[in-house]
């Protein structure tokens, strides 16, 4: 069983389609790096997968869990979305031990799993109220808050914005290491240099449909370019492509 599966999944806002037809397969222990122009649907797939947001059409599963069972896919899924959700009134240790209480963690080991990720992303301020962090220590916490429970898929949504060039490091060799050990990762982000470092496979979205799904070096390969930029840019100005997409069933 494949960690997300998407069949035809669409999501409509009035006249606008933000999501079309998505069919989508990402396997268990791999890297999908989530790409597309701004308003293209991406963060509103993820909201979709992470059962924020319903379907207007067709099904998605996740870990297994029907999207639309919110209560079960929250169990099994981590979120870092664009804008986290975080109590600005608790210190990061107490949000943490709030979320782990929620997820049903056994508290001495939750304490355990927090003090790691505290040092391991250098987040020194715990004791701290969230309202005095930075950008990038709110992001911080919101990484570790998605982790902590040991999801089996995780989503993230532009996760290195606001980290400076160590924090980014340490986020890379995580996700790497999450991956590794069998966790499905899904990524979406503007800074490509992160999915050519990390992605398994990388899925083009433009104007909520699918343009292009391949690994790294096969999607730079295929095009007159040298670098994932390149194939961006040449895929997602690609009129003909384009319109032959929106003319499919
Ligand atoms: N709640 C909403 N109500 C109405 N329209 C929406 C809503 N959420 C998203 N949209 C529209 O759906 C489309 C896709 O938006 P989405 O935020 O998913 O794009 P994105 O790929 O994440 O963009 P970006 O890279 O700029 O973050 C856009 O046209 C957007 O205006």
């Amino acid at each position: 069983m494949a960690a997300i599966e998407t069949d035809g999944l669409a999501k409509r806002y009035g006249s606008v389609a933000a999501v079309e037809r998505l069919d989508l397969t990402v396997e268990a222990g791999t890297i999908y790096g989530f790409l597309g122009p701004n308003g293209a649907g991406k963060t509103t797939t993820m909201r979709l997968l992470t059962g924020l947001t319903r379907p207007s059409d067709g099904t998605a599963t996740v870990a297994g869990v029907d999207v639309r069972d919110r209560d079960r896919l929250g169990e099994r899924i981590g979120y870092v979305p664009d804008a986290p959700p975080l109590y600005e009134k608790l210190t990061a240790r107490e949000q943490l031990s709030a979320i782990a209480d929620v997820r049903g963690l056994d508290p001495d080991r939750a304490r355990e799993r927090v003090e790691a990720l505290f040092d391991r992303f250098g987040l020194a301020a715990a004791d701290d109220r969230i309202e005095s962090y930075s950008k990038g220590m709110k992001q911080k916490t919101s990484v570790i808050q998605a982790i902590v429970h040991e999801p089996d898929v995780l989503f993230l949504d532009e996760p290195t914005s606001g980290l400076d060039p160590n924090a980014a490091r340490t986020l890379k060799a995580v996700l790497t290491e999450l991956r590794d050990e069998g966790t499905a990762v899904f990524l979406s982000t503007h800074v490509l240099s992160v999915v050519d470092e990390l992605a398994d496979t990388v899925g083009l979205l433009s104007d909520g449909r699918l343009l292009a799904e391949d690994d790294p070096e096969r999607l730079v390969a295929d095009r007159d370019g040298d670098t994932l930029e390149d194939a961006f840019v040449e895929l997602t100005n690609d009129a003909d492509l384009s319109a032959r997409l929106r003319e499919s069933p």
